[in-house]
């Protein structure tokens, strides 16, 4: 049951579409601030929803809310998690989802993170497929440099992803993002069991299979296969069912790609998919292969002319508002010199007004252009500076040169003829917007109109050359909004490059040893996590195949598992029960989980067992030690006692 009042469903490989945003209700808020837009799904520990923060600026108002039922533990228990949820927030990478905060409601644990409108990686892969299709590798290299800058961002802060996996993997505009970095040692902490249920066995390392811990070559291992599956749309290691996979991981060849990828991208996927942890390149290993650092040059300027491009249209948008308010200006000035200001009627008062307005207006748009067209002329500058001669070309014949020109036909004389003086700040604009008056009449008496006009802010204008006027101005705004958003994390993604081209990366990077991530979270929650997880599995794959085809199946492969039967007559066993023999595979995930639980449990058991034995052995040591000296005491105190006696019947004798 859902916690949370859910204002839509939504299915997980749809785009996320809010053509009808919905006004938050405020009694409704989660944590004072969130209002549920809809929900977009559902994982093994929690619910996702897109949510509305009020209290957010223009632009960020939509993130993430994931909620985690915590089931029966006690707040005090969620502390530590809140603590480390705490670290990651302080974490900023663009090719990582920005962690905001984490909160308790009710008796759930909420993290809150940053919204990917286009959607996760696993559902893209699936369009390809369908539609035939595959990723050219430049599209690969493009979206694996990234992640592999996010790794290494984090693995140097010693925090381990532990879960990556396709549908962990975002993309927002022209970026890829990971999700859930640390959530899951945040909640599971790092122990075997944490690592057994938090991994998805398709990306799990042989060493994470042959319980030998987790460190950060298995989120390499993990990369590995996501790489091959963004070239080939098929996971890299497949089976029948759970234990065909285990088995071809472990001890199964290294995939290869298909001819049509490069020798190098081949080479570099295997290097990660090196079965020995310590042969497999860590991240910084990875970014400082000539393979990546070439591909890494020619993204670095692709971002560039992307940043720049998207600079450059916002600075043709800003032109082409200054055009329409100079054609407007000069039809008002026609007005103005035509008329004597004490022989004017009301209207045309009104237009003088309207007259000031669209100076101010004019002035403001010249001052965005000129900034635009500053900001673009630093950049092409930089570009040069930086001998990317091809490049600067290529942009300033594509688009920064017609932005260029059609900005500077407009020079700033021009404007100034028209009486504009004093540039106006952006907050200023913000207050200058106009507000309409509906089916109001323009009174003709003069001094009642003054008044009027006063009461109005001289612009309540009702003209639709105002209306238009007004459309442009908000789109404007909210245009450069999305530019500045989009272009922070391009641009921190370029000095990310940068410092890796430049060689300000050690590649000796500080590797996290298993239990050494920063968040533990802490055992109880733990062994909760676990629980969720397998009744989570239970409930979908009973769902998927219904409730007596689940039971036959798990009563046999449970069966099967403890008989010790051979691969071959599982999946022959299994093809009279189900329709494809995969169908099997979760129910035998599902059935390694609850020994894996089961083990847990006993070793839990065991341990407070002989933590009892050893606390009984030590009181009856204690005891027996108290014992002896109380003896002692006694002894010394009754001999004391009869030396007395003797000493007295010495005496009296
Ligand atoms: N930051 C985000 N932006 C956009 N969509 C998201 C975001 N985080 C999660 N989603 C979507 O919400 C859905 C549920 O995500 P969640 O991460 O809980 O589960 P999952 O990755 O499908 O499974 P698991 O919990 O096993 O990792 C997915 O469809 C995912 O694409």
């Amino acid at each position: 049951m859902p916690k949370f009042e859910e204002l839509e469903a939504h299915s997980s490989c749809h785009v996320h579409s809010l053509s009808t945003p919905i006004t938050p209700v405020p009694s409704n808020l989660i944590a004072k601030r969130y209002s549920i837009l809809q929900r977009l799904g559902r994982g093994s520990f929690g619910t996702v929803y897109l949510v509305q923060d009020t209290r957010a600026r223009d632009g960020e108002k939509l993130k993430v809310l994931k909620e985690i039922p915590l089931g029966d533990l006690r707040p005090n228990e969620t502390v530590h998690a809140s603590q480390e949820a705490q670290l990651l927030s302080q974490l900023h990478h663009p090719a990582i989802i920005t962690f905001y905060s984490s909160f308790l409601h009710r008796d759930s644990f909420c993290i809150i993170t940053e919204y990917c409108e286009d959607r996760d990686l696993d559902c893209h892969l699936e369009e390809v497929r369908e539609a035939g299709q595959s990723l050219p590798e430049t599209q690969v290299t493009d979206w694996l440099i990234q992640l592999l800058l996010g790794l290494h961002y984090m693995h140097n802060r010693r925090i381990l992803h532990r879960d990556l996996k396709a549908k962990n993997i975002f993309l927002k505009r022209n970026i890829v993002k990971i999700g859930d970095f640390g959530v899951s040692c945040l909640l599971m902490g790092s122990c075997d069991l944490a690592t057994t249920f938090t991994g998805t066995p398709y990306y799990m390392s042989p060493e994470v299979l042959n319980h030998h811990g987790y460190d950060s070559k298995s989120d390499i291992w993990a990369l590995g296969c996501i790489l091959y599956e963004m070239c080939c749309l098929s996971h890299a290691f497949e089976g029948h069912n759970f234990l065909s996979v285990v088995m071809k991981i472990v001890e199964g060849e290294t995939p290869r790609l298909t001819a049509s990828y490069s020798l190098e991208l081949n080479t570099l996927m295997q290097r990660m998919l090196e079965k020995t942890p310590s042969s497999r390149l860590s991240a910084a290993e990875a970014l400082k292969t000539k393979f990546i650092e070439d591909s890494m040059q020619i993204l670095k300027h692709k971002f560039c002319s992307l940043t720049l491009r998207d600079k450059t249209s916002a600075g043709e948008r800003d032109a082409a508002q200054i055009l329409k308010a100079v054609q407007r200006k000069v039809h008002l000035q026609t007005l103005r010199e035509k008329s004597e200001l004490d022989r004017m009627t009301p209207r045309e008062r009104m237009r003088l007004r309207k007259l000031q307005a669209a100076d101010d207006k004019a002035r403001r748009l010249r001052r965005l252009a000129e900034e635009k067209y500053q900001e673009n002329h630093f950049r092409m500058q930089e570009l040069r500076s930086l001998h990317f001669e091809k490049v600067s070309l290529d942009v300033l014949n594509e688009s920064a040169g017609d932005a260029v020109h059609q900005t500077a036909p407009i020079p700033s004389e021009n404007y100034r003829s028209l009486g504009c003086s004093q540039p106006m700040g952006r907050q200023q604009q913000d207050k200058m917007r106009m507000s309409e008056p509906v089916g109001r009449e323009i009174p003709e008496d003069p001094q009642t109109a003054e008044v009027y006009y006063y009461m109005d802010g001289f612009e309540s204008c009702t003209d639709e050359e105002e209306e238009e006027r007004e459309e442009g101005d908000t789109l404007t705004s909210e245009t450069l909004c999305h530019t500045y958003g989009q272009d922070s994390d391009l641009e921190a993604m370029m000095r990310h490059m940068e410092q890796v081209l430049e060689g300000e990366l050690s590649v000796a990077e500080a590797v996290p040893e298993e239990g050494q991530c920063v968040p533990m979270g802490p055992p109880v929650i733990n062994s909760t996590m676990a629980e969720t997880r397998i009744q989570r599995m239970t409930e979908s794959v009973s769902r998927r195949l219904g409730l007596t085809v689940f039971q036959r199946v798990y009563n046999y492969l449970k069966g099967a598992r403890e008989r010790q039967e051979d691969e071959g007559s599982i999946r022959q066993a299994l093809s009279s029960l189900v329709e494809r023999p995969s169908d099997g595979f979760e129910v035998d995930q599902l059935l390694y989980y609850e020994e894996q639980l089961q083990g847990a449990r006993e070793g839990a058991r065991e341990v407070a067992r002989e933590v009892a034995r050893e606390g009984a052995r030590e009181g009856a040591r204690e005891g027996a030690r108290e014992g002896a000296r109380e003896g002692a005491r006694e002894v010394s105190r009754e001999g004391a006692r009869e030396g007395a006696r003797e000493g007295a019947r010495e005496g009296a004798r």
